[in-house]
């Protein structure tokens, strides 16, 4: 079996999707896992107005409705977090998310101080942050208000991870790769913004370029742009197409420097690094 398959089938990913179907297997996959464990009333997740997290958001309120009419329960519900770190530049597209996900509760927690507060500590002890390393700290500190908030609301924390984002490992790890659920893993991009499609969203939406913004002095930069590789790469090699030898290589070198990101923390019993 070629890196090629052994990737494919390890992420799950069709060459072809019936949409409606997938967006079905999304719902149904966190219905089931409500029915499952009972004492869950609540689904959490940021919302940063990107593809992924609106379509993530969107899926998990259309689950929580299903289950407050077939249960007639009506503590289910899903929080959407705004989680800006101070004023967020794209802000308008963060509302439009929003609006299409319509979720039942909306909530926004600056998370500037806490991560301005841990840097600070970190220089009092005599260690520099660089910019990089400070979005990684972003990110965890969105990790930990999503576990704050669904502490107090008997809920599990959604994750935006999916095929083309989790080949490159391109996620911070325990940061936004920290969640209990991941919905949308087996989607490429391309798939992904077919399901936004149908489910209606603005297309603006599903044109945004992707970006992770992670750095103070690099605002809105494109995955893209920071990975090398472009999405339609990425989703074609995924699907099992034939991409560029220099795209190959690169997509391939990004999963295997990052395999320790697909791993729970690593024992003497493991061996898939060796
Ligand atoms: N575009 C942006 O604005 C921006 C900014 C920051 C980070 N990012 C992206 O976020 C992602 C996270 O960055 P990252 O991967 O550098 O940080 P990370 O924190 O997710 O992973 C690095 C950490 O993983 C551990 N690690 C590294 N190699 C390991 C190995 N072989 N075995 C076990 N543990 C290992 C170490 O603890 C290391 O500090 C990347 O994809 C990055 O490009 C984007
Ligand atoms: N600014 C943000 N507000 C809320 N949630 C956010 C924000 N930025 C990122 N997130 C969450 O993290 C994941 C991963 O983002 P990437 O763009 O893929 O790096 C995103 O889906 C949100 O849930
Ligand atoms: O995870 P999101 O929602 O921020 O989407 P994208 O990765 O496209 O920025
Ligand atoms: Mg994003």
């Amino acid at each position: 079996m070629s890196l090629q398959e052994q990737i494919i089938k390890e992420l799950g990913v069709k060459s072809e999707i019936d949409v409606k179907a997938e967006i079905r297997v999304s719902i149904d996959f966190l219905k089931s896992y409500l029915k499952k464990y009972p004492f869950l009333k609540a689904f959490v997740l940021g919302i940063s107005g990107g593809q992924d997290s609106s379509l993530t958001g969107r899926l998990a309120q259309l689950a929580m409705e299903e289950m407050r009419d077939e249960t007639g329960d009506v503590a289910y519900q899903f929080i959407a977090i705004r989680l800006p770190y101070g004023v967020q530049e794209d802000e308008v597209d963060a509302l439009r998310a929003l609006d299409f996900i319509k979720p039942d509760k909306s909530l926004t927690v600056n998370i500037k101080t806490a991560v301005d507060g841990q840097v600070e500590a970190l220089r009092l002890a005599g260690i520099e942050i660089s910019d990089f390393n400070k979005g990684n700290i972003k990110a965890r500190q969105r990790m930990i208000t999503q576990y704050a908030v669904a502490g107090e609301y008997k809920a599990a924390v959604l994750g935006t991870d999916h095929a083309a984002e989790n080949i490159t490992g391109f996620f911070t790890k325990f940061g936004d790769g920290g969640a209990d659920l991941l919905p949308i893993f087996r989607l490429n991009k391309r798939q992904g913004k077919a399901l936004l499609a149908e489910l209606s969203a603005d297309s603006a939406i599903y044109e945004k370029i992707p970006t992770a913004d992670l750095e103070d002095g690099k605002p809105g930069l494109a995955d893209e742009v920071a990975l090398g590789v472009t999405y339609q790469e990425i989703d074609d090699y995924t699907e099992g197409k034939t991409v560029t030898p220099e795209s190959q290589n690169k997509i391939e070198a990004w999963w295997n420097k990052t395999q320790h990101k697909r791993h729970l923390p690593i024992t003497i019993f493991d061996d898939f690094w060796k």
